[in-house]
């Protein structure tokens, strides 16, 4: 009796689940209508310039409405992360997009790839972060996306250095939770591990559990986690420290979970490509000031933001390769480059410094 109810709940249940996934159904096909004819607009009023279809300050509009009317019962991230989909099978059916990042496939920078475009971007490899910096400029892709610091571990000096020599714009930002795990293989002896392969800077986010679980492994730093998980072919002795992507890629089976030493271990990525990105209302910038050396140099440069009340986020000093200056500050703030404020600040410390290269206003991450 009591059986014969639940299957009548159920069944009650899972016809309405279809007639709600009906109605879905047919608004995502009217949504995606829409995009067609945004894209038809966007060529219709094309000057000759190429199209530009993705327009990152209006999905961040778009992930943010998510989540503000989102009520619940799903969480406000997993909410904005279903639109994130939808948009991107929205702009793959306008124009397909291709994204490069720092390879290979199983990185952090693929995963924070597809959180950041959705996973009807096409994504292509590339073995260095100057490589992908290259093929945006080339144009054999729109954007690309690059770490540029890690919480535990500090600032990526190969894109920094980067940006020194391009005129590539910041587009936008992604933030990822780094879990890293203890990878095997079938073949691994777990009994008898001596060599534990991974990228230098997920070797330092596990140093302390390293310390306290293999004291006496050889540790090997490979140019990325994917490339450890890959070493682990036919190695009885090796395992291998990467994330769940390099995980299921490979084939690996995880022997620890989440042994990062730091358990908010992030780290932040950019998104590089040639077009500057109109205010979302919620934004930040990253600038690279040059300073003579000179007394009061580090007071002149900052001194503006506090003036106008530009709140800082980040500042990044770099060695400078050019013999003017001895100073190059990467800084990053909250604000666009077309707010007063922020145009105000700008002039100011423009007076002071030897070199000012604007890398992009973008809006603030929002997954
Ligand atoms: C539809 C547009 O084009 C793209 C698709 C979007 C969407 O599906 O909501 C949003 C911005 C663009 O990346 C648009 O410009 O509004």
């Amino acid at each position: 009796m009591t059986q014969d109810t639940e299957k009548l709940q159920l069944a009650a249940l899972r016809d309405r689940i279809d007639d709600i996934d009906l109605k879905i159904g047919h608004l995502i096909s009217e949504r995606a209508r829409c995009a067609q004819e945004v894209a038809e607009v966007k060529k219709a009023n094309s000057d000759g310039s190429e199209i530009v279809y993705y327009r990152p300050e209006r999905e961040a509009q778009v992930l943010r409405k998510a989540m503000e009317r989102n009520q619940g019962p799903l969480g406000d991230e997993e909410m904005a992360r279903l639109f994130r989909e939808i948009m991107s099978a929205c702009l793959a059916l306008e124009h397909p997009i291709k994204v490069a990042f720092l390879g290979p496939e199983g990185t952090f920078t693929e995963q924070a790839a597809l959180k950041h475009f959705g996973h009807s971007a096409v994504t292509r490899p590339m073995s260095a972060i100057d490589e992908v910096f290259r093929e945006v400029e080339s144009g054999a892709v729109q954007y690309g996306v690059v770490p540029v610091e890690n919480s535990t571990e500090g600032v990526v000096n190969h894109t920094l250095d980067s940006f020194m020599d391009s005129n590539l714009k910041i587009c936008g930002e992604v933030v990822l939770r780094i879990h890293q795990h203890l990878l095997v293989s079938e073949v691994t002896k777990t009994d008898s591990i001596t060599r534990i392969y991974s990228h230098s800077q997920s070797l330092a986010q596990c140093r302390k559990w390293l310390d306290a679980h293999y004291p006496n492994a050889e540790r090997v730093a490979v140019n990325s986690n994917a490339e450890a998980a890959k070493r682990l072919r036919g190695e009885w002795n090796a395992a291998a420290i990467a994330g769940e992507m390099a995980a299921e890629k490979y084939g690996l089976t995880k022997f620890a979970e989440n042994i990062e030493d730091q358990p908010d271990n992030s780290t932040r990525f950019l998104i590089i490509g040639t077009e500057a990105v109109a205010p979302s209302g919620v934004d930040k910038s990253s600038v690279v000031i040059a300073m003579r050396n000179e007394p009061g140099a580090l007071h002149d440069l900052l001194a503006p933001f506090q003036t106008h009340k530009i709140d800082l986020t980040r500042v990044e000093t770099r060695p400078a390769r050019s013999g003017n200056w001895n100073y190059v500050f990467f800084i990053d703030f909250n604000g666009h480059k077309d707010d007063e404020r922020v145009q105000a600040a700008l002039n100011e410390v423009s007076q002071k410094a030897a070199d000012i290269k604007m890398l992009g206003s973008y809006p603030q991450g929002v997954l």
